[in-house]
């Protein structure tokens, strides 16, 4: 294992994935031609010779290359700023939406070419209209679609396209799911979709999503199982159970039912079955899949973060709780399958250890397909237990080389139980 050092794995996470990947929804059918006939539109506007090179991994995931070195775009000098969250998004290859805008010159005009800032402090005024003296990146050139009254004057909420993205610094492709149909793709980060795979949904099964909104694993589940799988989806309140319903919806999904409770309680003896909803009796489900909320840090790029030690700390408390009411909802014999979106060891490699010495009924299964790499080392798994779960991260670790493609996704962890009597 190679010690990754601190700034190594700060600059890892300040920068974008070097793909974009999309799910495809395995109801619908996907016209590739859609997406092939807009590169090739984007390639001439960018004078490029070829478009970026696309494949699918399996057939419900589709992954976008960059640009090749070859396509480059001028700075104009017509320096606009956007909040910290907004030059994240355009490093993945989204377009501008107004309320991110934060500082726009007066003299700029409908359509000019402008270059986008990420303003890395959150210390730029909303309406700025001199040079910014912060520190900013540059994160990408775009077309203005809106001047300041749209977004500045008074009573306006501001809404919509500011800045239509050409090229964003970290050359991948703008390509978003409103190019499609509705609800036949869905951007969704890789290690997301091969928490799917993990889970392998299938007809029939009695499957519970703890915590579920907006839906981007319920409907990859769903998706799996034909539509013919039970899905209990819950997430803690009514607003966002309100998306799943909304998702499942427009990719034609009828298998879930959403509920929102608070999953830490969902299990109880006293109750009579599923069918009305949570708590649940025990031993319940075929498989359950707690994708925890978790501190979040393995979001890539991370231009700007707020959160402290203690708030990092804070998370534990609530994964161990939902942990403890998994196992109990969970048939003997069933799949547990635990996974984050960060990259600390008290939340991953270290809730695993504390859920195997606190249930002895969990076994630790392989988390296959086993993609990213394995655990970290000297955080309470051994060197078995390490290689059966998965971190995806910029770690290099001789107990399971991993694929670029795996590597320079975002920061994500998976694990998989099997309930034994
Ligand atoms: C990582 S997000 C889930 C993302 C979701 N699985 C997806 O792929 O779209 C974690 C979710 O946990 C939910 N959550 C937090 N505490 C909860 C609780 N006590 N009961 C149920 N859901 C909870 C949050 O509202 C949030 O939606």
């Amino acid at each position: 294992m190679e010690v990754i050092e601190c700034n190594e794995l700060k600059l890892w996470l300040s920068q974008p994935p070097k793909y974009t990947t999309f799910r495809i929804n395995a109801l619908k059918t996907f016209d590739k031609s859609i997406l092939e006939e807009f590169l090739k539109s984007q390639s001439k506007e960018l004078g490029a010779s070829q478009i970026p090179r696309y494949y699918f991994v399996r057939p419900d995931c589709l992954v976008l290359e960059q640009w090749s070195d070859e396509v480059t775009v001028e700075k104009t000098g017509m320096d606009v700023i956007v909040d910290a969250a907004c030059a994240a998004a355009v490093l993945r290859g989204a377009h501008v939406f107004a309320p991110g805008v934060l500082g726009l010159p007066v003299n700029c005009t409908l359509e000019e070419r402008v270059d986008i800032y990420g303003d890395l402090e959150g210390h730029c005024k909303r309406g700025l209209k001199i040079q910014y003296e912060g520190r900013k990146q540059y994160v990408g050139t775009g077309y203005l679609k809106m001047l300041r009254p749209q977004l500045y004057d008074k009573g306006v909420q501001p809404s919509g396209i500011a800045i239509h993205t050409v090229l964003p610094a970290s050359k991948l492709p703008v390509v978003n799911e409103t190019l499609f149909p509705k609800g036949e793709v869905l951007l969704q980060n890789l290690p997301s979709i091969v928490c799917g795979w993990v889970m392998d949904a299938k007809p029939n099964e009695i499957i519970l999503d703890m915590c579920a909104a907006p839906g981007n694993k319920t409907t990859h589940l769903a998706e799996m199982s034909k539509d013919q799988a039970i899905i209990i989806a819950v997430d803690k309140t009514p607003q966002r159970t309100a998306k799943i319903k909304e998702n499942c919806d427009l990719q034609g999904i009828s298998c879930v039912t959403s509920y929102a409770y608070d999953s830490t309680k969902c299990c109880s003896e006293e109750s009579t079955g599923i069918n009305n909803g949570p708590p649940f009796p025990p031993n319940s489900f075929d498989k359950v899949l707690l994708d925890a909320p978790c501190s979040g840090l393995g979001q890539r790029p991370q231009l700007m973060n707020k959160m402290t030690p203690k708030m990092v700390g804070s998370f534990k408390c609530i994964q161990r709780k939902l942990i403890a009411e998994a196992v109990k909802v969970l048939k003997v014999g069933g799949k547990l399958v635990y996974s984050t979106c960060t990259i600390t060891e008290s939340e991953n490699e270290g809730m695993v250890a504390w859920a195997l010495d606190k249930f002895p009924s969990l076994k630790l299964i392989p988390a296959e397909p086993l993609l990213g790499g394995p655990g970290l080392p000297n955080r309470g798994l051994n060197d078995e237990q390490r290689s059966l779960v998965q971190r995806f991260g910029p770690e290099i670790d001789d107990l399971r080389p991993v694929d670029t493609l795996y590597k320079e996704s975002i920061g994500f962890f998976i694990a998989a139980f099997i309930k034994l009597p």
